[in-house]
């Protein structure tokens, strides 16, 4: 198992690419399962979600491929419906496969993704959904098995806006007989990215981006070109890692249309960010405060942002309430950042943040994704040195973290544990 040494205190400066949507790249992968025909994704990160997506789609029956960013995918004439656990268990975006399989083979036998570390993430409002469109489903042996013959058209109101349950029923729809409406849909940019795709390979879908989508299933779909949008997410933290070490980076291929509720709150703690051409510049402003804010759905603060602002509101003057809405354990960071010497209090779901003119390097363990961004961030402030245990979590969403922040001035390398 490999640590990260860092050797903190060093203002990041110049321009870091921002690499294709893990989050976009998913569900778009698992949508291919539903094209007759090959498809080209361009802008794909090369992480390990991604590989184990790939492997899951050959296991499924695909051809599918990743040269360098590019993958190509072909569905072959053994589609198998059965997702197993070995793979399930190690990424939660693999029950997306539900709704493509459901829609081209009438079955589907996916393991019933575990609870994580950030909290229980039940599938209920993903079945529910394509109940109501016509699907079967019983739990044998830790399975969700699901039957149904050709899915049709239905009225689906979310209880929640749901990611994986809104891209769960679009990618089923495209397929089913007649209309899908969809409301109380979620508007996530990464929702938006795969339906546009979806409508590539001929599906016709309206609505994405806003609570109510409308799905005319059509009767097959064929392979398509089509481009991940980048990773709002990896911007956001390099947005914070720019200001945390009192540094500027310009983060090339990203737009700030998709961080508007991360770039207001940064304004808020009087960050400095301005949109060039093709990219976003961020700097410390005069003097960095403490804000409140609270994780929503989008277009409200991502809760997948959440981690690494608490680092950056650790340094900032003043106190701040950040309270986490979407997940009921999304708070593993804290412990570990107050050993570097934040000073935070977590009681139910509100986090209490009372800034601290430094942290100290520290031996600390990753728990998940964002988690480990966060500790990194606070390890690129922190006087003396950080060891980031644990960090296979990185390797899930960051797309060659130690050589992106190493080219910009990180002193960061990668150790066996
Ligand atoms: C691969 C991917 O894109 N992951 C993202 C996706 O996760 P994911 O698709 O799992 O997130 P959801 O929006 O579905 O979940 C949000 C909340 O709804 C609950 N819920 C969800 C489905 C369901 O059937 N029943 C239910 O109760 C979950 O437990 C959670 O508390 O959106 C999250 C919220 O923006 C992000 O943090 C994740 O990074
Ligand atoms: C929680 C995340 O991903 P996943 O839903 O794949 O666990 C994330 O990207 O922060």
């Amino acid at each position: 198992m490999d640590k990260l040494v860092i050797e903190g205190n060093v203002p990041l400066r110049g321009r870091l690419p921002v690499s294709g949507s893990k989050n976009a790249a998913l569900p778009i992968l698992l949508a291919c399962i539903l094209a007759e025909g090959s498809v080209r994704l361009r802008n794909v990160p090369k992480l390990r979600d991604i590989s184990t997506t790939l492997e899951l789609l050959r296991l499924l029956g695909c051809e599918a491929e990743q040269d360098g960013n590019s993958v190509e995918t072909c569905v072959g004439a053994n589609l198998t419906p059965e997702a197993p656990y070995d793979l399930v268990r190690t990424m939660r975006a693999s029950v997306l496969c539900l709704g493509p399989l459901l829609a081209r083979l009438g079955k589907a036998v996916v393991a019933l993704p575990g609870g994580c570390a950030i909290g229980s993430r039940p599938v209920d409002l993903h079945l529910r959904g394509l109940e109501r469109m016509g699907a079967h489903f019983d739990l044998e042996g830790g399975n969700i098995l699901g039957r149904c013959d050709r899915l049709r058209g239905a009225h689906i109101h979310f209880d929640f806006p749901t990611v994986g349950g809104t891209e769960n029923l679009l990618m089923a729809a495209s397929l089913a007989e007649g209309e899908t409406i969809l409301e109380n849909a979620a508007r996530e940019p990464e929702v938006v990215n795969l339906a546009d795709f979806l409508n590539a390979c001929g599906a016709r879908i309206q609505g994405q981006g806003t609570s109510i989508i409308r799905i005319q299933g059509v009767e097959r779909l064929t392979g398509a070109e089509f481009r991940i949008m980048p990773d709002r997410i990896e911007a956001g933290t390099y947005l914070v890692a720019a200001v945390i070490t009192d540094g500027e980076l310009y983060l090339e291929n990203c737009s700030m249309n998709d961080l508007d509720a991360v770039v207001y709150k940064l304004r808020e703690m009087g960050v400095w960010i301005q949109e060039g051409k093709s990219g976003v510049l961020a700097k410390r402003g005069a003097k960095l405060v403490g804000v409140d804010l609270m994780t929503q759905p989008f277009p409200g603060f991502p809760t997948d942002m959440q981690a690494q602002v608490m680092t950056l509101m650790g340094l900032a003057d003043g106190s701040g309430v950040i309270k986490e809405t979407i997940f009921e354990n999304r708070f593993m960071h804290v412990q570990e950042l107050v050993r570097m010497g934040a000073q935070i209090k977590v009681s139910g779901q509100n986090a209490m943040i009372r800034g601290v003119t430094h942290y100290n390097g520290a031996p600390v363990m990753a728990s998940d994704l964002r988690a480990s961004a966060s500790l990194v961030l606070a390890g690129l402030a922190a006087r003396g040195t950080t060891e980031v245990r644990r960090i296979y979590h990185l390797d899930r969403g960051y797309e060659e973290l130690e050589s992106k922040l190493s080219q910009v001035g990180a002193r960061i390398r990668r150790e066996a544990q």
